[in-house]
């Protein structure tokens, strides 16, 4: 059976993506919490929707699928048995694994038909939305200011991070921040109950119960069997050496490379500092380069299960190695302008997303690393990003590929 997921690369055909659009959650961010919501501002909504919107026509022109995640969410959820228990651990994860509390918020949550119920968990329940008897200690001493019962998930429009398609599987989850947690609870029930994806032989190559950290962003498929993955803020060793377990046993990837980069919010993830955009051609921010240098690690399938890992430093020797090219362009963000490229790259200037090899999709704002990139080939589309770039993520990270065509060679 044809697996519902198919991503064989970075750059191949996109047939089918997973977006979502932002909604009520973005007004419930406000300044003292800000930063523990892991943006840096906050968007305007009516003009977010309106750059999301043009986002999403900008990918459905070239013929591409696009797929909500919250409307897979509540299509997911249709059954009442499935829709309770997915409830049950939804208020357990958002701190109400029982009591008063929960009692009301699930009543509140259940008198919504399914799809106002996933818009209203991605938007948060304020305290004054709901009436209960009695509350908990911890309410009245500790919380008693804070206004949410649920909180707010602002990066929901970040579809890449909760999950990650590679080949005929995914990985659902386990993100860094408390902020992003429950996101990828939503994936668990999409693949396991969406007619889309149930029972359709997705394979998942790591779910959302480890200790160990891991993220969409840092995920990178560069080929059918070249898998790439960031050391990152989010994404922790042992999460990369388990995934490489995982694949090397029940896939057809042989060859996992794990860049170090720096453990910061402005680089959180590897697609905020490299991405794939041809077969031979990549964007990457020059600071994570120290004089072309970085940490890499490339792992293969050893012995009796072990991994065997190699340390290297040069870039790109590597990909040329491990994607069998005699020459790797890699393209500076803001074209290695000591100004200009750290701009750029705060407002995503390096998260391109490729919709095919040698064409992307990027943030206007962006137009000295737009230009650069049309100079060295590339077709470029630019979308609005006055808005949606205040959340601190770009076109790749808005995005989640389900399908990609396979690349012919
Ligand atoms: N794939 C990405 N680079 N995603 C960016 C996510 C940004 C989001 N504010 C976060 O901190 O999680």
């Amino acid at each position: 059976m044809q697996s519902p997921i198919h991503v064989t690369s970075e750059i191949g055909k996109l047939k089918t993506v997973m977006l979502h659009r932002p909604g009520h959650e973005i007004e419930n961010v406000y300044p003292d919490i800000l930063h523990r919501m892991l943006v840096d501002d906050i968007p305007y909504l009516p003009i977010a929707q309106e750059e999301h919107d043009y986002f999403a026509k900008t990918l459905k022109d070239q013929g591409i699928e696009v797929l909500y995640f919250a409307k897979l969410a509540a299509e997911a959820l249709a059954d009442d048995q499935v829709k309770d228990e997915f409830l049950e651990k939804m208020l357990a994860e958002s701190g109400h694994a029982a009591g008063a509390v929960h009692d009301a918020l699930k009543e509140y949550l259940l008198s919504m038909d399914t799809q106002a119920m996933v818009d209203k968990i991605i938007a948060g329940v304020r305290k004054d939305e709901i009436h209960t008897k009695s509350v908990s200690l911890a309410e009245m001493a500790e919380d008693a200011d804070y206004p949410f019962f649920m909180d707010p998930m602002p990066n929901a429009y970040f579809t890449r991070d909760p999950q990650a398609s590679i080949g005929d599987g995914i990985t659902i989850n386990h993100m860094t921040f408390k902020a992003r947690q429950r996101e990828s609870l939503f994936t668990e029930y999409i693949i396991k109950h969406n007619p889309r994806f149930a029972n359709k032989g997705v394979h998942v190559w790591r779910d959302r119960y480890h200790d160990t950290r891991i993220e969409g962003g840092d995920e990178l498929v560069l080929s059918d069997h070249v898998f790439a993955i960031g050391i990152s803020q989010r994404t922790s060793a042992d999460a990369i050496m388990d995934i490489a377990r995982n694949l090397f046993k029940d896939s057809n990837y042989d060859t996992v490379v794990a860049i170090h980069i720096p453990h910061n919010h402005a680089m959180m993830h590897l697609d905020t500092v490299f991405t794939m955009i041809n077969y031979d051609q990549f964007t990457v921010h020059p600071q994570i380069l120290d004089g072309g240098k970085i940490d890499t690690y490339i792992l293969h399938p050893g012995k009796d299960g072990e991994i065997e890992i190699q340390h290297r430093t040069d870039l790109q020797k590597v990909l040329e190695e491990v994607l069998d090219k005699p020459e790797i362009d890699l393209i500076p963000t803001g074209n290695g302008d000591p100004i200009v490229a750290p701009r750029e790259q705060w407002n995503d200037g390096s998260n391109t997303l490729t919709i095919a090899p040698g064409e992307v999709v990027t943030y206007d704002r962006n137009y000295v690393s737009n230009d650069l990139l049309r100079k060295h080939g590339i077709l470029v589309h630019e979308v609005r990003s006055s808005e949606l770039s205040r959340g601190r993520g770009g076109p790749r990270c808005m995005s989640c590929p389900i399908v990609r065509e396979d690349l012919k060679n």
